[in-house]
Formats: C-alpha cells, structure tokens, sequence
C-alpha cells in the first residue's frame, strides 16, 4: 500500500531541530556507543526518527529518516530505531504528543538497576517536580515506572499500553537500560527528560549517605 505524502520542508524542520538537540544531550554523555533514539511528530501520519544505529553524537540530516505511524519506513530503504515501536504507540496513543526522546545516562541505567525490584521510582516533595506538564506544587507525587527489559518491542510495548490504561505519565525507566520521556513538543518532551534525569541523579546521591 502506497503512503500518504509528507511535506519535505516540515521533515527539514524536525530534523534539524531534533539534531540540535541531540547533540547537546550527547555531550552530556546521555547517549554513549550509538545508543539512545529520538523522534518528532511531522504530522498526523508520519514522524522523523533517528535511523538505527547512528553514532547520536555526530547526527546529519541523513540520520533522521520518516517512518508512518505503523513503523513502515516512508520514501527511503534506511531501517529506523530498533525501539520504533515504543515510539509510534506514543503518537498513535495521544494524538497531542510531538516528541519522543530515550537517553542511556548515567543516572538514568543505574536508578532502572537500583529500583527495578519496585517496580517504579517515587519521587516526592522535589520542586522540580512541578517540570512535568500538570504540577503545580512540590506537595505531589511521581512514580516513575521501572519495566523489566526486552529486545521484543511488542512485548515492551503491550507492558507500556498496559500502565498508560492505568494512571497518566511522562515518562518510564528500562531496567539496565535508559530512559523515555515524552511530551507535546520538543522542548516539553526536553523538560520531562532533564528533570527525570536530575531527579533519578538526587534519589541516588541520596542513597550514598
Ligand atoms: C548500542 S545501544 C542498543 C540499542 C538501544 O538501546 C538504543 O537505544 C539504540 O538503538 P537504535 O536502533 O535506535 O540505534
Ligand atoms: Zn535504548
């Protein structure tokens, strides 16, 4: 079956914006040896993501690629994120969300090891908890789940559907794995990642005393 067209100059625009972002989360280190994926919604049909294996540090606009919201790549024979999936049920399940980003920090791989028996991450009484879309006081509660890790997205995927049913989030920890944050846009998506990963970094220096 033939794929609706998209607009090349709005798959210019994402690239770019995505590339500039990524970039900067990968001099942080939040991106070692290729890993990480990352992703903008183009429209209603079709999103830009980075293609598989690409060293997420040095990204061109040939690293970013068009899939449909199935996962089918669109106008190009590249192969898309190995996680597509975990992306493409985000935009298919809301249509609001504009941007999918998943790092390997640090802080994110250890926290997903040190609370993988919980099964989630509580976070309470942080400021910064007021960064994720909704909050608007410190006197509030995140549970930040933990999913025990697969290399079968369908199996990851019907795991994330299955809290997504449950209680609203933006975000979710793969045991010794990373992170996916999400949000309407780029720069919500970025505020979710970078105050999930400060927070994953204050739960753990607090574990050290
Ligand atoms: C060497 S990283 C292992 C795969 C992974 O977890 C990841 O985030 C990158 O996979 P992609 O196919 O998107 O490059
Ligand atoms: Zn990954």
């Amino acid at each position: 079956m033939t794929s609706a067209p998209y607009d090349p100059a709005r798959l210019s625009h994402c690239a770019g914006e995505l590339i500039v972002n990524i970039r900067e989360l990968s001099e942080r280190g939040w991106t070692p040896a290729t890993s990480s994926n990352f992703s903008q919604r183009m429209d209603d049909a079709h999103i830009a993501i980075t293609v598989s294996g690409r060293d997420k540090g040095r990204l061109t606009e040939a690293d970013i690629m068009v899939v449909d919201l199935d996962g089918q790549p669109v106008a190009t024979d590249k192969k898309s994120s190995a996680e597509t999936l975990l992306h493409t049920q985000l935009y298919r399940r809301f249509p609001e969300i504009g941007c999918v980003l998943h790092t390997h920090s640090l802080a994110q791989t250890v926290a997903s090891r040190l609370f993988s028996g919980n099964g989630h991450v509580h976070l309470e009484g942080y400021e910064l908890l007021k960064a994720f879309t909704g909050n608007t006081t410190h006197e509030t509660t995140v549970e930040l789940p933990v999913l025990p890790n697969s290399q079968d997205m369908p199996t990851l995927a019907a795991q994330v559907d299955a809290l997504l049913d449950v209680q609203p989030m933006w975000g979710y920890l793969i045991d010794g794995h990373g992170l996916y944050a999400w949000g309407r846009d780029m720069a919500e998506a970025r505020r979710h990642l970078e105050a999930f990963e400060f927070l994953l970094a204050c739960e753990l220096e607090m574990r050290k005393f």
